[in-house]
């Protein structure tokens, strides 16, 4: 279902956008706003009484925010946050969301949360900021998971987009599993590269583990086939493909709301 910004008011007021009048020139929006708009439209399925995965990164800091303003106004109540980072911890600290976790809500009525990519049959990578490992527990635990994303995210397959697949690691002889991962993939002219923090030190992930980011040359086929061997290499703790969770993706783009359900 496509939405012209013109017809989609609703999210656009929420942000308190100016809507050019018809026929004037196109509102160009930049990378950010359209995030925020995504994270709006997704905060509109959010309910009083709820149990939310709270996701992380750029996008899905602007959906936290949001609930945060509409707990705040009194507009929801009674929701209960999962973050899926000790980042998004904080946010949602600093917002007044309560919080918990899988142990206690097991079951989780909907997730929000972002993608570095999206392919046309909804599948996503995440974790270029690291938090993949939480974000599947999490997002796997989901009834419903509302992906939200700006149309530079949308790739024909994954990979697609020359940025990498970050797969989490133990850092226990790391060297050893990133060639396993290399030469898994050495068809798609893969390379595989530890994931360093600003100083130059290994990224260390919230679990206390590494990221080995492969970039990939060319479509890897089979995504089920590729995730299972991936896991079945010891050492690899999981994988950013997220296949087949994402129940909602809304797109925000130069042209408006796209939102893609599952088949
Ligand atoms: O580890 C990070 C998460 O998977 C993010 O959801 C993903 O990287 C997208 O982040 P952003 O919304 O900042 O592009």
């Amino acid at each position: 279902m496509a939405v012209a910004w013109s017809e989609k008011a609703s999210s656009m007021e929420a942000l308190s956008l100016s809507l050019s009048p018809p026929m004037s020139p196109p509102v160009i929006l930049t990378q950010d706003e359209l995030k925020k708009i995504a994270a709006y439209k997704a905060v509109e399925f959010v309910e009083s009484g709820m149990v939310l995965g709270l996701g992380t990164g750029s996008t899905a800091k602007h959906a936290v925010d949001r609930i945060g303003e509409l707990l705040c106004q009194g507009k929801l109540n009674n929701i209960i946050g999962i973050p899926t980072s000790k980042k998004t911890q904080e946010q949602a600290i600093s917002l007044g969301i309560p919080l918990s976790d899988l142990d206690s809500h097991p079951t989780i009525d909907l997730a929000i949360d972002g993608a570095d990519e999206v392919d046309p049959h909804l599948n996503l990578v995440k974790g270029r900021g690291g938090s993949l490992l939480r974000e599947k527990m999490v997002e796997g635990a989901c009834k419903k998971f509302v992906c939200i994303v700006d149309e530079s995210k949308l790739v024909k397959y994954l990979g697609g987009s020359g940025l990498a697949l970050p797969i989490e690691v133990v850092p226990f002889c790391w060297n050893f599993t990133a060639n396993k991962l290399q030469n898994l993939f050495r068809d798609s002219g893969c390379v595989a590269k530890l994931r360093n923090d600003c100083k130059g030190e290994p990224f260390l992930t919230d679990n206390g583990n590494y990221i080995v980011d492969l970039y990939l040359k060319e479509d890897i086929g089979d995504l089920q086939v590729a995730s299972d061997s991936i896991l079945r290499i010891a050492g690899v703790v999981e994988h950013g493909m997220f296949l087949d969770m994402a129940t909602t993706v809304i797109v925000a783009g130069e042209l408006g709301i796209t939102i893609k359900n599952k088949q």
